[in-house]
């Protein structure tokens, strides 16, 4: 069931309809606004836009500056909504989750879920935010069809969580290098519903399942400069919320939303300038073409000498034609009205609480990513291996069966990845233990068997299961070291191919290669290479 407005009426229908969904006409659709701004962009400097698109990497560095602050929206991931007991699940049927606290109807009243409070503190900490012992909640006023109540419950002046950082490493191939992000602070507040317009633009409809739905905003301080800074800083929130399990950190389904806000100064100039903040990207990869594409077209606009057009505004990313357009004008402070929420106590918490959550949290990336370097391993495996946390989980327990870091980084990077990768599994749905792939290493160092094989095993282990042991018993797959064995194997492959060994008399010596891979093929993988090419180095030798 979902809420429908219809166009051309004065006020919603309350009423539910068959459909489910509730009726509006309080806005025009934002599709219709992305199109009228796109229009009014195209008038008013279509050559301007297209050169900043093109040459959006060189502008960048003509004498200016980003400044780029973000605000993340995490989902919660708890079983009811913040302020009822409604459950949410992404893609239910419109507004089959609803009750009349989250619909905002007269006379209901807000009970905070104390989950949320605790996935706050979880966050906080995990952020090296200060935590206060005592917060409370506010009413954000604002009038759209999407929030049932006209208001939002949110945090204003005395926020869970302030004044922390952010640490994470840059990748490799973006120049590398650790980066430390201040965050302004971390509040609590409820979710909007949906509006999904319809193609005509002449109806749009409300589905108010996501309405009262638990989001911790975390505020950046405007410390980012690049696109890919930016990109890193919302991947790494990603990560922290996934390896605390408060969020799926889903950016497709908006359980992760990222606002950034930008703007552009002359290097030099110590004033901020003048932010303009971008929505609609579901992707970090889009995070970072809309900051390098909305930093070129403030640029420009410096440049043009139209530096007042940059206004306070909320623009939004557009995918198809990747570039920003106006959606509204940013409301100021004043707009939200913003006033104690009444109907809720003060969250008040105790150091005992704190301690219990503080306890119960993981390592997390940040931490890992420094253990994993102190093993010595390259900064590409350690940004991979603490990339997720069923793989760091996966590699961590690898090295407590007894395995070689560096070895166990390989298989998981290579043969792993890459099957992960080609089936589209999780390396938590797999049927390799990692007690089997230490077995596996370790089977192949003490020379049981070769890394081909081991490469064949791990695949077997991997769709099917079982043990290193019983593949190779099964398979009949134990390495030939037996120098006699190998010794016949390489008589045979010379006295089988009489025309290369005469070439090789004749000097052709690289065909010691053909002669070691024959060998190789009669044993079907299985001999030992090393003890494989000094036999037949010598058996050369001595006919030659
Ligand atoms: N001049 C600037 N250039 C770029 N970023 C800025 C600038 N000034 C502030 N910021 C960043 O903008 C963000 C402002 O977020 P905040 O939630 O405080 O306000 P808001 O966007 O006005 O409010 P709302 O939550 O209603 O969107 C912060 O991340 C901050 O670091
Ligand atoms: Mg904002
Ligand atoms: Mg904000």
């Amino acid at each position: 069931m979902a809420l429908t407005l219809l166009r051309g009426m004065r006020t919603p229908i309350l009423a539910r309809r068959n459909s489910g969904l509730f009726f509006t006409t309080l806005h025009p659709p934002l599709s219709r606004l992305t199109a009228r701004a796109e229009s009014a962009q195209a008038t008013a400097s279509p050559k301007s836009i297209q050169l900043a698109t093109k040459e959006a990497a060189e502008q960048k560095t003509q004498g200016f500056e980003a400044v780029i602050g973000i605000e993340t929206h995490v989902q919660l991931s708890t079983v009811t909504k913040a302020f009822c007991s409604c459950p949410y699940s992404y893609g239910s049927q419109p507004n089959s989750t609803v009750c009349p606290t989250c619909m905002g109807h007269p006379g209901t009243l807000p009970v905070l879920n104390s989950k949320v409070v605790e996935c706050a503190v979880k966050l906080g900490l995990a952020l090296n935010c200060k935590i206060a012992m005592s917060s409370k909640f506010d009413r954000k006023q604002y009038f759209y069809p999407d929030l049932p109540k006209g208001y939002q419950i949110s945090q204003f002046d005395i926020p869970i969580a302030k004044e922390g950082y952010l640490d994470l490493d840059l990748p490799v191939e973006f120049g590398g290098g650790h980066r430390r992000f201040g965050i302004t602070r971390v509040h609590m507040e409820e979710d909007a519903g949906k509006l999904l317009h319809s193609e005509s633009g002449s109806y749009s409809q409300v589905d108010l399942n996501r309405a009262g739905v638990p989001l911790l905003e975390i505020v950046s301080e405007p410390d980012m400069r690049t696109g890919i800074e930016a990109a890193e800083y919302g991947a790494e929130i990603q990560r922290l919320v996934r390896y605390l399990g408060v969020s799926n950190g889903n950016m497709q389904e908006g359980s992760l939303r990222c606002d950034v806000n930008v703007s552009v100064r002359p290097i030099g100039q110590s004033n901020f300038g003048t932010k303009v903040e971008i929505k609609n990207m579901n992707s970090f990869s889009a995070i970072n073409r809309a900051i390098d594409y909305e930093i070129s077209r403030q640029i420009l606009l410096h440049k043009e000498g139209q530096a007042d057009q940059i206004v306070q505004e909320t623009r939004l990313w557009d995918e198809s034609s990747q570039k920003t357009f106006t959606m509204r004008k940013k409301e100021g402070l004043a707009d939200y009205r913003y006033f104690p929420e009444p109907d809720l106590p003060e969250v008040v918490l105790t150091s005992d609480y704190i301690d219990e959550i503080h306890k119960s949290m993981p390592e997390l990336p940040e931490a890992k990513r420094r253990r994993y370097e102190n093993m010595g391993l390259s900064m590409q495996d350690v940004l991979f291996l603490a990339n997720d946390d069923n793989v760091a989980r996966f590699f961590d327990s690898t090295l407590e069966h007894g395995a070689d870091a560096k070895l166990a980084a390989n298989w998981i990077m290579g043969d792993i990845a890459a099957y992960l990768k080609n089936e589209k599994l999780s390396i938590d749905e797999i049927k390799l233990t990692p007690l089997e792939l230490s077995e596996l290493i370790a089977s192949i160092k003490n020379g049981t068997i070769s890394g081909k094989i081991g490469k064949e095993i791990l695949i077997e282990l991997i769709a099917k299961g079982g043990t290193v042991k019983s593949v190779i018993e099964e398979k009949d797959l134990v390495q030939i070291a037996d120098p006699a064995a190998i010794e016949a194997m390489v008589d045979q492959v010379l006295a089988d191919n009489p025309k290369q060994l005469e070439q090789y008399r004749s000097g052709k010596t690289k065909l010691q290669g053909f002669f070691a891979g024959q060998v190789m093929k009669a044993s079907k993988g299985k001999a030992n290479p090393v003890l494989l090419n000094k036999i037949l180095g010598e058996k050369l030798k001595a006919n030659s």
